[in-house]
């Protein structure tokens, strides 16, 4: 039998979602998991080289066929931590932001903030490889993932992206859903779904297969990141996709 191509965030928000998965012989053998950063899941599920994917909602407009697939997402109902313009410096003094290549969804948050939330203009860069070392003085950065929870603590000034996005539209955000770019069988999804419940209804279970010394994971996982998708979080991407429609 073939197996269904499944890309996900290589990043610790997507531990919770993979634990059932990972753990499920009957769902790995029906499967093959790749974990990369989130462009390039984009990149892969665009390409048609994977099948489905946990990826970044922004690039929704460039899949010729999208379905998502299940009630899991990676969101956020208040600040997420993880997806912030980190600065030395008040944004009213910042020259130039450097956005991060990882990110397809949060770079592009940011320029709908900055429009519509902020109305200013800034000098955007996409920023190259390890580039939180040049986020200093003038010069901000747009940083998603793992390596934002690590900034946290190097930057004076943090704006946190979701609860940016929070305050200006009063809806949920979502940054990534497990989307496909064909029909797949009923009884797969049905698994697969089941699977990333797992996880999130035992985040003990998965913390103890987690180690973090930079963020705290069980606050990372029960208070930032928001994993159910709902009816209000879906309108929040929706306004999200006709915004950047808009820029
Ligand atoms: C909250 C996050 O959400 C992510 C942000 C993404 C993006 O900006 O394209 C894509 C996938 C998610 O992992 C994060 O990575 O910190």
């Amino acid at each position: 039998m073939k197996k269904i191509k499944v890309g996900a965030v290589s990043y610790l928000n997507t531990k919770p979602l993979l634990f059932g998965v990972e753990h499920s012989a009957g769902l790995m053998q029906q499967i093959e998991l790749i974990k990369e950063y989130p462009s390039k899941i984009a990149r892969q599920l665009v390409d048609g080289d994977i099948d489905v994917g946990l990826v970044p909602v922004a690039i929704i407009p460039q899949l010729k066929e999208y379905h998502i697939v299940s009630d899991y997402c990676i969101g956020a109902e208040g600040n997420v931590a993880s997806v912030c313009l980190f600065s030395d410096v008040e944004i009213d003094k910042v020259e130039k932001v450097l956005l991060d290549y990882q990110s397809r969804t949060s770079v592009n948050l940011f320029k709908v903030l900055l429009k519509n939330h902020w109305k200013k203009n800034i000098v955007m860069e996409d920023a190259q490889k390890d580039f939180s070392e040049d986020i200093k003085g003038t010069t901000a950065g747009v940083l998603i993932g793992d390596r934002a929870l690590k900034q946290r603590k190097k930057s004076k000034f943090i704006y946190d992206l979701s609860g940016e996005w929070i305050a200006m539209t009063g809806l949920p955000f979502v940054f990534a859903a497990w989307i496909a770019n064909k029909e797949l069988p009923a009884d797969f999804l049905k698994l697969f779904n089941e699977k990333n419940a797992e996880g999130i209804n035992n985040i003990d279970a998965v913390l103890q297969n987690v180690s973090c010394d930079f963020y705290d994971m069980h606050t990372y996982y029960t208070q930032n990141i928001s994993y159910k998708v709902s009816e209000e979080k879906l309108k929040g991407m929706h306004l999200f996709l006709e915004l950047l429609q808009k820029l």
